[in-house]
């Protein structure tokens, strides 16, 4: 498909850091999954060039009716991007992420440039791996057991046979997937940033760019500023997160946005973009393994309430959130750890791990027999599962405070049964907790059949919960990477889902 471009963003996990992320005196870790959101831009049919007003069609071939044609008006340096079909449902976030990206190609390039880059018009398709959507219904339509096994028999883009106003997120942040994998395509279509800028993972300059536009599109597109871990995720993938002062959008968040006023706000160059995104790995041979629970909760009012509680409470919370703080970076540091070790010890790193996968982490400093190299990777691995089980404790302290179901008991009795399982190293629930999903880190030795692999015991204790319905997904360090340009072919499924719609 000549002069198309696919780019793709993959979606995120919390591990640690819920909350504190709010406030940039602390850090999250942030994981960014093997699941990706795909948006592909393609010139439109020779036929339809030359169409005025330029129109760009948005499709989403995995929910019903979700298709958005808008007419797009530039004049001077204004950018209007509107619906044709004003009844018809909306999509703030895809509109958006066009208006604006349009109005930065304006500011950089000039009125002439972008028409004539949208002279053909556009079709951009927009797709997000199975995971970001609950699989439920497809897999019992199929009579299959909620287990990876089955996930991984479905046919990827899977159409999820509902409209996405009742689609089943899973929470992996498919709205910040979207914009930043949708803004970055654009960018590169409009040759606002070089074709080169997503090339390698050192974060280019076009990369920054691309952040921070899909940053202020996100927080626009919600009418409010979260912490941003979820887009950074997706532009630089797996990180250890420090949030940016949200004064520097402030100004940004309007309906509509005076010409010319967007690129020096945006600019990389702009010192206000004072986040941070240190790059953060798990360690070879863990998998980080998600648990869809249930419907989920309500961020935006746990926030809330934790946040009054912490208002009300400063001196009570400040003691909390600076121990959390402490368990959160031991967390991080311990896995950098042990990736470390890894490189430096391979193979007592990986008898220590075939070793651990065996027995229940309760028992791993049982044997006193280790030699050195080999006792050092134990002991990392049990600072991290004591960290894991300091941050829950301290998570569900902070939920009884402030009278938020942050680990509610059915969570503690989930995760607790899970980090028994051998092989388990520990888990929590991500991002602000609730109801919605558990995570849990398990070891995946090398030469160890499937069946015996802890993530096969895992799926087989999940499996038991069919009261929780859970259908459990996947993440690893090998994918998890932030936006990146993709060749068609190299996209399973891809050309088959296009043709859907
Ligand atoms: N494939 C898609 N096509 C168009 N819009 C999508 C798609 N997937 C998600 N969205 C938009 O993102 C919103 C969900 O974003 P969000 O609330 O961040 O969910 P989560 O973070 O739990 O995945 C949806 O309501 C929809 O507007
Ligand atoms: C509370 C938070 O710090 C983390 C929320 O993480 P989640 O992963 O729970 O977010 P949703 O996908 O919106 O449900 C709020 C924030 O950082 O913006």
């Amino acid at each position: 498909m000549a002069s198309s471009i696919v780019v793709s963003s993959p979606g995120k996990v919390l591990m640690a850091g819920g909350y504190l992320v709010l406030d940039s005196a602390y850090s999250g870790v942030v994981v960014s999954t093997s699941s990706r959101f795909y948006s592909v831009v393609q010139p439109a049919s020779a036929g339809e060039s030359g169409v005025r007003p330029i129109q760009i069609t948005v499709r989403s071939p995995q929910f019903v009716g979700a298709t958005w044609v808008y007419n797009v008006n530039i004049n001077g340096g204004n950018v209007v991007v509107q619906q044709q079909d004003v009844s018809g449902p909306k999509n703030k976030f895809v509109q958006l992420a066009i208006e604006r990206t349009l109005a930065l190609a304006v500011e950089t390039n000039g009125v002439d440039s972008v028409i004539d880059t949208l002279s053909n018009s556009l079709v951009i398709t927009i797709l997000g791996d199975n995971d970001f959507y609950s699989q439920r219904a497809q897999l019992s339509a199929r009579n299959l057991e909620p287990t990876l096994a089955s996930l991984s028999r479905l046919p990827p883009f899977l159409h999820t046979g509902v409209p996405i106003s009742q689609v089943h997120k899973t929470g992996l942040g498919s709205s910040a997937a979207l914009i930043t994998s949708l803004v970055s395509a654009l960018l590169l279509h409009l040759k606002v940033i070089p074709s080169d800028s997503f090339d390698t993972e050192i974060p280019s300059e076009g990369r920054k760019l691309a952040h921070n536009l899909a940053q202020y599109v996100h927080c626009l597109a919600q009418g409010k500023v979260g912490s941003g871990f979820d887009v950074s995720a997706a532009a630089f993938g797996s990180q250890l997160y420090t949030r940016f002062d949200p004064e520097v959008i402030q100004g940004l968040m309007n309906d509509a946005v005076a010409p010319g006023s967007l690129k020096n706000v945006l600019s990389p160059s702009n010192k206000d973009w004072n986040h941070k995104a240190i790059p953060f790995q798990l360690p070879p041979q863990v998998r980080l393994m998600l648990a869809d629970v249930d419907a989920g909760s309500d961020t935006p009012s746990l926030v809330g309430k934790v946040l009054r509680w912490r208002k009300d409470n400063a001196e009570e919370a400040r003691t909390l959130w600076n121990t959390i703080d402490r368990y959160n970076q031991t967390l991080s540091k311990m896995l950098l750890r042990l990736s470390s070790l890894a490189t430096e010890s391979p193979e007592a790193y990986k008898k220590a791990v075939k070793y651990l996968s065996t027995i229940q982490s309760v028992q791993w400093l049982a044997y006193p027999g280790f030699p050195e190299q080999e006792r050092v990777v134990v002991e990392t691995f049990v600072e991290v599962r004591d960290a894991t089980e300091g941050i829950r404790a301290h998570m569900r302290e902070m939920g009884t405070l402030s009278d938020v179901p942050i680990e509610p008991p059915e969570q503690t009795q989930l995760l607790n049964t899970c980090v028994s399982i051998a092989g388990v190293i520990g888990g929590g629930v991500p991002g602000a907790g609730g109801y919605d999903a558990v995570w849990l880190l398990a070891l995946e030795p090398i030469d160890c059949p499937a069946p015996e692999q802890p993530c096969a015991r895992v799926q087989s204790v999940w499996a038991q919960y069919t009261a929780l319905s859970v259908s459990p997904l996947l993440a690893s360090e090998s994918t998890a990477k932030g936006v990146r340009v993709e060749k068609w072919d190299a996209v399973p499924g891809l050309k088959e889902a296009m043709g859907q719609a």
